[in-house]
């Protein structure tokens, strides 16, 4: 697979200060990629100097092929960029914008009104088109701001926290917009807080802290690194801690919780058999019926078999499963896990 973007040592340091810290990044042609990072983290840096508004201290970045030092006009003409900041004309409306973005870009102007209007379409923003810019609500300026960036038809397309502030309404119809294009092969670069965001729509995630990448999978790959990585941590803990006599025993139970896992069922009814069942079962550490008669269990972190063992257990007493939850680690968790360990130097 080609890579639309590629990154080798990129560097930027202001003054003493290193903003983007030798960066090595692939991101493959027609993906959805999340850039993820704590404020400050060097993201919008990084951005910058892949939209060639600033030049690297050193290092290399492809874009499309091109070198964005050597070639900036073309890596210009193949991207197109929604800041988090609107930055059309306040006087202008929201089909003047669009027609100067065009005009830009030297589109052909027997074609150009045709595919803004499809745009305004695509994104739900037609009815605003004669009016200004500074007439416009937040959302309504998003999408006149994503309109402007998608005439010239980009391969590649950087959104910088896109949903921010939106109602969910119009979130999900970004969301499916963003799905829309990548699936007509637009290749997605795509900044955001929102993790719910970054999970559900990035094919791969990077995770920066203090200019340095940290972590990159997929969303489901960094959480099950983020799970073997929490077991590791607790079967150490345990470990250190049963070779040590004078640890308390509250000590010993706070870091015995930590290595049970939540799980959750809402049964159609909670006869005593299957309740009986579930106390017997040796994979079960706790159970607790909550106040709506939910039964909330706790289940060992390290018996892989602990979930097959609690479903046979209320299968084998005739319990109906009306719905059922496990506590997975989220991409928050990882977020959070990964930027943990910042070193206060790198922030000055
Ligand atoms: N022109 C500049 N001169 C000096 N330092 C700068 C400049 N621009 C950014 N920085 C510093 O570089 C670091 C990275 O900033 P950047 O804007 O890339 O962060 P970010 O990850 O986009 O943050 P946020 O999520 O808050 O938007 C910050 O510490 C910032 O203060």
């Amino acid at each position: 697979m080609t890579n639309a973007i590629e990154t080798k040592n990129l560097t930027k340091v202001y003054k003493n200060f290193t903003a983007v810290n030798s960066l090595n990044l692939e991101i493959p042609e027609k993906s959805i990629f999340g850039m993820l990072g704590p404020n400050g983290a060097g993201k919008t840096t990084t951005i910058k100097m892949l939209t060639c508004l600033i030049q690297p201290t050193s290092g290399k970045a492809t874009v499309g092929g091109y070198d964005v030092q050597k070639n900036p006009d073309e890596v210009r003409r193949l991207l197109g960029m929604v800041p988090q900041q609107v930055s059309l004309y306040k006087d202008l409306t929201v089909m003047e914008n669009s027609q100067l973005c065009a005009d830009y870009y030297g589109i052909n102007p027997n074609e150009r009104d045709s595919r803004i209007e499809d745009l305004m379409e695509l994104v739900d923003i037609k009815y605003a088109r004669d009016k200004r810019i500074s007439q416009l609500s937040g959302g309504q300026k998003q999408k006149a701001s994503l309109v402007a960036s998608l005439v010239h038809r980009p391969e590649i397309l950087f959104l910088d926290e896109p949903t921010i502030g939106l109602d969910p309404t119009t979130k999900r119809t970004l969301w499916d917009l963003i799905r829309e294009l990548n699936d007509n092969g637009h290749t997605i670069i795509l900044c955001s807080h929102d993790m719910h965001e970054v999970d559900m729509l990035c094919d791969n995630v990077g995770i920066i802290n203090t200019g340095n990448l940290v972590a990159y999978d997929t969303p489901q790959g960094l959480k099950d690194s983020l799970l073997e990585s929490n077991k590791k941590e607790i079967s150490d803990t345990l470990s250190q801690i049963s070779s040590e006599s004078n640890v308390t025993t509250s000590t010993k139970e706070d870091v015995e919780n930590l290595s049970l896992r939540k799980m959750s069922f809402l049964l159609e009814s909670n006869d005593q058999a299957i309740i009986n069942a579930l106390k017997s079962n040796e994979s079960v550490k706790s159970i607790e019926i909550a106040h709506n008669g939910r039964v909330n269990l706790r289940v060992d972190y390290f018996d892989d078999n602990a979930i097959n063992s609690v479903l046979n257990s209320v299968m084998s007493s005739n319990g109906v499963i009306k719905s059922i939850s496990t506590e997975e680690p989220s991409l928050e968790d990882v977020f959070i896990k990964s930027t943990s360990e910042v070193n206060e130097d790198d922030r000055a």
